[in-house]
């Protein structure tokens, strides 16, 4: 009992009872906001979803089709290449074996049906596209979807970042389009990101919140901007993570620090395991990934700092775990024991004195404030736009989609901690020894937050007011 008392006292000091006691709260708060219009999508009538189908049967809709099936849904997954399929027929019903085994549960062999044919979604309620990060490709599949289904089947995307009002404006009914974003592995991560679009209906968000519910997510509503609010972090924290690579820092020192922040991935193992190629298509359509250029404007995109590691190591073939080949190796494609690579520390020696870059040492330190506060003050922006209806919304994205350690309470609750006035000097001490990175600004409404005396988290709606709620 001494002891019990001891570390709870123990706790309660260093803030992570405090944190843990956040994070019950905020996992009942998130998501429950009402549209630009008034109309709640939390008081419409969610429509009932029996049959479902995924489109693409790759890392994501492997994992997708599994968490379907595990809520008891009749799935049609479908697939164009050949081979893809194949090994789709293999991996599913395994990863559903594995999961029975765990949870003890029965999943009806035949509810799941493979095809090449999109012809075989003629009949489901809702489906779920996850094929490549494609605008185009996507274009077409929405397009033939809006004619195959029937008039009232949801459609969601599963894209990590590309414009879902665009998607929509592909169909017949952009109503019932919504965004439904999983996070890899999609059967095991808890979070669900529900992209509410400027058309979709409030039945179609709740619609795919009560399915989230039903496979055992946390569903988040998001506004629609490139990345959501996960991803959108996400890229400032892989940016700053590239300059510390440029600037004499491994993948593996990267890594052990925020391991021992407490992530179970460091940025690098798990851009490893989503693949590399995602965002790699994403920066060649914008045309950002061009490693032809040479000299200063080789590192500058837009007038910003820009690092090519990322598009070089894709042009390698190293796409991650799925060609056993990426930030680390693995024993064979599909593998997942990350092992120190000397071809990558010889590739970034190689880069460095390509472009005149003089190794230093960075600390831990370093590493955590320049990938952490800036992840957080993209988060500020998220709340300053409305993407997210309030900072409980992003730390439940955080620690259920990409493992930000719960005793820490997520992302805008851990800057609480930190103290924002610290956030935002820090941030701006790094500003000033890379003026090229625009992002590590404080935001307007971290220094506002600041202006009104550091209020604690839960009194930040009252200075964020949500004027620009995209919700
Ligand atoms: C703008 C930029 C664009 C970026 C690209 C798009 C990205 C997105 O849109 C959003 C994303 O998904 S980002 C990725 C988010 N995911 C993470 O951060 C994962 C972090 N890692 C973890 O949580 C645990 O290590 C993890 C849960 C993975 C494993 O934890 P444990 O070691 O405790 O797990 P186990 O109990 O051994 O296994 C549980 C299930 O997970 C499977 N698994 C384990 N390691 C894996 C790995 N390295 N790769 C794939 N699957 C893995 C494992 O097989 C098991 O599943 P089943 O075998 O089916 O039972
Ligand atoms: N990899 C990740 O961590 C995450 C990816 N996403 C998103 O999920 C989507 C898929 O990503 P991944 O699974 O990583 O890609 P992937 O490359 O592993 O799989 C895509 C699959 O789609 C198939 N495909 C292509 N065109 C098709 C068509 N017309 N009909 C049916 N299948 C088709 C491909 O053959 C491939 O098997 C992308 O939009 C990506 O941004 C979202 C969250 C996380």
């Amino acid at each position: 009992m001494e002891r019990e008392k001891e570390l709870m006292a123990t706790l309660f000091h260093s803030g992570q009872a405090r944190a843990l006691q956040y994070f019950f709260f905020a996992q009942r708060a998130v998501g429950r906001w009402s549209t630009p219009s008034g109309a709640r999508w939390d008081t419409s009538q969610p429509r009932p979803v029996r049959k479902a189908a995924v489109i693409g049967l790759g890392t994501m809709g492997r994992g997708i089709t599994v968490a379907l099936a595990q809520a008891g849904l009749s799935v049609v997954a479908v697939e164009t290449h050949a081979k893809q399929l194949m090994e789709a027929t293999k991996a599913v019903p395994s990863m559903l074996k594995r999961g029975a085994v765990r949870g003890g549960t029965t999943i009806e062999p035949d509810s799941i049906t493979y095809s090449q044919n999109l012809q075989a979604v003629a009949d489901v309620d809702l489906v779920i596209e996850a094929v490549f990060e494609d605008m185009a490709l996507k274009e077409k599949v929405f397009q033939q979807l809006s004619i195959i289904c029937k008039p009232d089947t949801l459609l969601c995307t599963n894209t990590s970042s590309l414009d879902v009002d665009h998607l929509a404006s592909q169909t017949r009914h952009p109503e019932l389009v919504v965004g439904m974003h999983f996070f890899a592995p999609a059967h095991v991560m808890k979070l669900l990101e529900v992209v509410y679009g400027r058309r979709s209906s409030p039945a179609a968000v709740a619609t795919a919140m009560q399915l989230g519910k039903k496979m055992g997510k946390v569903s988040v509503a998001v506004g629609n901007c490139r990345g959501f609010a996960g991803n959108r972090m996400l890229k400032r924290y892989l940016e700053q993570a590239f300059f510390l690579l440029e600037e004499g820092a491994t993948p593996e020192l990267v890594d052990r620090a925020l391991e021992e922040f407490g992530f179970p991935m460091g940025v690098f193992r798990m851009s490893d395991l989503s693949g590399l190629d995602v965002g790699w298509r994403v920066r060649k359509a914008d045309g950002l990934a061009d490693t032809s250029l040479t000299g200063t404007s080789a590192r500058v995109r837009q007038g910003c700092r820009y690092s090519s590691l990322g598009d070089l190591l894709c042009e390698h073939g190293r796409f991650g775990q799925k060609t056993g080949r990426g930030w680390y190796q693995y024993d064979k494609p599909g593998g997942r024991v990350a092992k120190s690579d000397p071809w990558l520390h010889n590739f970034l020696d190689e880069y460095r004195a390509r472009h005149g870059l003089v190794p230093r040492c960075i600390d831990q330190q370093e590493v955590l404030e320049r990938c952490l506060f800036v992840l957080i003050n993209e988060g500020f922006q998220i709340l300053e736009e409305g993407i997210a209806a309030g900072p409980e919304d992003i730390d439940a994205i955080y620690v259920f989609g990409y493992g930000w350690p719960r005793h820490r309470g997520g992302p805008m609750f851990y800057a609480d901690m930190v103290g924002l006035e610290r956030v935002v000097e820090r941030l701006e001490r790094y500003h000033q020894a890379h003026p090229d990175v625009p992002y590590l600004q404080p935001s307007g409404l971290l220094r506002r937050l600041v202006a009104n005396g550091s209020p604690p988290i839960h009194k930040w709606r009252n200075v964020i007011k949500n004027r620009n709620s995209q919700l």
